[in-house]
């Protein structure tokens, strides 16, 4: 007995202390920089702090500034002042090793396959209630088939033929809209509705239309979801919840009837290459991975167009150029909408939904004439790259759609890893396609039946919730066209 627990001793010793310990030496034989860890917290306290501070201080400011780095990661920006954009930090007792430098992460990830990224084991933890073994998580061969058997589910036939399961929710909503204005009410938090809607639109895409069980697994994945950001009993709350959901995904898969090609859940029972586990853990997958990220790309959106209102002007007439009313959305001219790209895309970049990306290597990696160690924690800083000036120019931090005009990918960034709103490399983000078609559904049907001006309550506060949210919500006045 005492043997055993000598032995669980110091295992946890070498792999909470000792490893990481091996790992930023070498990391630091580099020559990379960095603010000074304090044990058991590493930078955690610091980084608290400053975050506290600007909390404060974004509460109690009405103006409306996009330059938000400095907000939603103030230890970065302070960080990067000492000591540039690449630079080492602690996470507890795990080192990370920080990139706002573009070229060093080509330089970096341009030798490394995505088989051969891990994600750091921190965040495997703290992320296991949302992502499982999912996608998100996985690592290796286990990645290669995971991603071989859901990229069909992305192809686009088949988003094509899952375009109109985003009209019944969108369209309930607008019409809950139009419901409230009727009752006099022109004000309301549209962030929150539609969270619910784009939750809605991935719980049918994944388990179809009238699946019962499925609606029943979307409220108790949003409630798990209430569970992790908001409540202090969190671990016990999310581990019921996770038993739950787990059992009605077994349920669902169990009694699966077949009609597997209109839904995500027939891909991944397709060939039975996933076991019944790795289902649920993609199911869940989706609706994390795609309802905030989509959400929060069509509500800053709603924000700069209620800030921009010429541009509200200029989607519209482009819609009606292209689709005419609205009314009849085909999947084909959803491509034909460029300034509606533009919008996106500039959206994305000065409020990107998913505001960094993490990976830990899986081995040595070189880079010019420096070692970045097998085991090295990555994280990098999208927010940071997307509003730098030394690559965007001057107007980084202005809403400028059309940047995006004579440069449709990068707008005319001065480095092709400046600008990631869905990721990079083998990892990049599986849902891009679906995420842009329910992007554009969405916003037709929404900007060709209301117009949206900002509500004097509103509080510019984004902050980071794991996707980039405002704080306070969206209120916006919102008036029937
Ligand atoms: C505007 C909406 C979205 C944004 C901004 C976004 C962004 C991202 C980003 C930045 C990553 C990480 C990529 C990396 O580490 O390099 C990612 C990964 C991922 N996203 Fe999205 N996403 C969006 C919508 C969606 C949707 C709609 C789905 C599914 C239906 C989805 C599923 C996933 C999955 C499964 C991964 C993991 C991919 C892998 O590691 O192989 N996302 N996304």
């Amino acid at each position: 007995m005492v043997g055993l627990v000598l032995y669980l001793l110091l295992r946890l010793i070498l792999s909470c202390w000792i490893l990481p310990i091996l790992v930023y030496r070498k990391i630091r034989k580099n020559g990379f920089g960095g603010p000074t860890p304090r044990f058991p917290l590493g930078n955690v306290r610091e980084m608290k702090v400053d975050t506290k501070i600007i909390n404060n201080v974004a509460s109690s400011s009405l103006a409306i500034s996009h330059n938000i780095h400095p907000i939603v990661f103030p230890y970065f920006a302070r960080w990067q002042k000492s000591y540039g954009k690449v630079f080492v930090y602690w996470l507890g007792k795990e080192p990370f090793l920080y990139i706002a430098e573009p070229e060093f992460l080509k330089k970096m990830s341009s030798r490394v396959h995505g088989n051969k990224w891990g994600k750091p084991n921190v965040f495997k933890h703290d992320r296991k209630p949302m992502f499982g073994s999912g996608l998100v998580m996985v690592e290796g061969d286990d990645w290669v088939r995971h991603r071989h058997v859901i990229n069909p589910a992305f192809s686009p036939p088949t988003l094509k033929a899952m375009a109109s399961l985003i009209l019944e929710p969108a369209t309930k909503m607008l019409e809950r809209w139009t419901t409230l204005i009727n009752s006099g009410k022109l004000e309301m938090d549209v962030e929150k509705e539609i969270s619910s809607m784009t939750g809605e639109i991935i719980a049918r895409a994944t388990f179809g239309l009238r699946n019962e069980k499925g609606s029943e697994v979307f409220e108790k994945l949003r409630a798990m979801q209430f569970t992790l950001f908001n409540s202090k009993q969190k671990n016990l709350e999310a581990k019921k919840l996770g038993k739950e959901i787990d059992q009605l995904l077994w349920s669902i898969i169990k009694d699966w009837d077949g009609s597997h090609h209109r839904y995500l859940v027939g891909y991944l029972m397709e060939g039975e290459k996933l076991s019944a586990r790795e289902i649920v853990d993609e199911c869940n997958t989706f609706f994390f991975g795609a309802h905030e990220t989509t959400a929060m790309a069509l509500t800053w959106t709603l924000l700069l167009l209620a800030i921009y209102p010429q541009w509200q002007i200029q989607l519209r007439e482009e819609i009606r150029q292209v689709i005419g009313d609205g009314e009849d959305i085909a999947f084909t001219t959803l491509s034909r909408l460029t300034k509606m790209g533009w919008v996106m895309n500039e959206v994305l970049r000065l409020y990107s939904s998913a505001p960094n990306a993490q990976r830990q290597a899986r081995e040595d990696i070189k880079v010019d004439d420096l070692l970045i160690p097998n085991g090295t924690n990555m994280w990098i800083d999208i927010v940071s790259m997307h509003h730098d000036p030394t690559i965007w120019g001057d107007e980084a931090n202005e809403f400028r759609p059309k940047r995006f005009k004579d440069d449709h990918l990068y707008g005319g960034c001065k480095h092709k890893m400046g600008f990631l709103p869905f990721g990079f490399g083998g990892r990049m983000c599986i849902g891009k396609n679906f995420a842009i078609m329910e992007y554009k559904v969405v916003l037709i049907l929404m900007i060709t039946r209301f117009s949206f001006s900002l509500s004097p309550t509103y509080r510019h506060s984004p902050s980071i919730f794991i996707s980039l949210r405002p704080r306070y919500g969206l209120p916006l006045i919102v008036q029937p066209l």
